[in-house]
């Protein structure tokens, strides 16, 4: 389980944390959004800067390798520590070349876009994507600390907030049914957005502590991602790439419709959670030609066994249920759905 820090004075919070930790040297990586909206907020001092290219693009062994070459040339030890200043490409692959240098050293996430808040900063899943596959090289590891301030929130595009309210979505509808309820009745423009963050870290943690290691239960956390990563991925090398929560977001209303299917959840049910989505995000026609293709980008999902692709359905709002077996048939008719929604 992480250790989540809750702060609105992030500079003092962290120094206060720094002076209380042994460390030979310290790295704060940043990507150039990070670089110019959120380093000026902390004053840490002494520390070497490990800047790399924004997005999902460049979450790669190549900038690992960029990554590893910095903390060489700068020569850290053992005992260095590294801040990961940003959302949750930063996280999951500053996380994963602290982890892997010299077979590990400490790492600290300050999470900067509200997906990392609210998801990727909590629960030790590091890595980055290869071969077109999300997250396919990666490893467990915890966080020194994981520190939330919202005010990094102020300079964050409204797409990027409308991508990590995706998985505030997700965390309510395999968990919360009386939290969705107020949710889904909610205007975006006012929602209050410390206590999503809190509600989605303590929902995140519980499941995380029951399982860390995804053996189990912790892969609910994973509803949207079978459909929605094989989104992700198709889509990120095209003109038009989605946000990580915009493709999970189209991979719920496909879950969620072949949940329908299996009579697990209702019409009405199915409705209400395509209604919500379709209210906050733009829908994304998907053409029959490339239904084949996403499903053999689902074949390398990381649930499966041997023979069959595994996803998350709902047996109702609040609750899931791991390890189901989806067929093609059924995979591409929820698809054909979502181009009809
Ligand atoms: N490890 C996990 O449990 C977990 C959970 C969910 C998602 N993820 C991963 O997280 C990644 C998506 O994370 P993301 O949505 O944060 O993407 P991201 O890290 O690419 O950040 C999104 C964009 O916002 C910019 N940005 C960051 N903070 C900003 C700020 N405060 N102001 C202005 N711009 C800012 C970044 O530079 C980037 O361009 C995906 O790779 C996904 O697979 C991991
Ligand atoms: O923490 C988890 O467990 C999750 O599944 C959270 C997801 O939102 C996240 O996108 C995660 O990185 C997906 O994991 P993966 O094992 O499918 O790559
Ligand atoms: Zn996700």
């Amino acid at each position: 389980m992480s250790n989540v820090i809750f702060s609105t004075q992030i500079s003092k919070e962290l120094n206060r944390i720094l002076d209380s930790t042994k460390y030979s040297k310290l790295a704060v990586i940043v990507d150039e959004n990070t670089l110019k909206h959120c380093l000026p907020l902390l004053d840490t001092k002494d520390y070497k800067l490990i800047e790399i290219n924004a997005g999902e693009k460049y979450k790669t062994l190549d900038t690992c390798t960029f990554i590893w070459q910095k903390l060489t040339e700068y020569s850290f030890d053992r005992h260095g520590l590294v801040i990961n200043l940003g959302g949750g490409v930063i996280g999951d692959m500053g996380g994963f070349c602290a982890s892997t240098y010299k077979r590990g050293i400490r790492f600290i996430n300050i999470p900067t876009t509200l997906l990392a808040q609210v998801d990727a900063s909590v629960g030790g899943k590091l890595g980055v994507d290869f071969n077109g596959f999300k997250n396919h090289i990666g490893l467990f590891a915890e966080p020194e600390a994981v520190l939330i301030d919202a005010i990094f929130l102020r300079t964050l595009p409204e797409n990027e907030l409308k991508s990590g309210y995706a998985e505030v979505i997700k965390h309510h509808l395999i968990r919360d049914f009386n939290g969705w309820n107020t949710l889904s009745q909610s205007e975006f423009n006012s929602l209050d957005w410390l206590e999503i963050i809190k509600h989605s870290v303590k929902i995140k943690n519980q499941i995380v502590s029951e399982d860390p290691r995804e053996s189990g239960l912790r892969k609910i956390l994973n509803f949207g991602h079978t459909v929605g990563h094989a989104i992700e991925s198709h889509f990120l090398n095209t003109d038009e790439p989605l946000l990580h929560g915009e493709a999970i977001a189209l991979g719920m209303i496909c879950e969620s419709h072949i949940s329908f299917q299996r009579n697990m959840i209702s019409k009405d049910v199915l409705n209400e959670i395509t209604h919500h989505i379709s209210n906050h995000y733009k829908l994304r026609v998907i053409k029959e030609e490339a239904f084949e293709i996403l499903w053999n980008l689902m074949g390398q999902d990381k649930k499966n066994n041997t023979s069959n692709v595994l996803a998350v359905l709902l047996n109702s709002i609040g609750e899931a249920t791991f390890d189901c077996t989806i067929s093609k048939k059924e995979t591409f008719e929820a698809l054909n759905f979502l181009n009809h929604v």
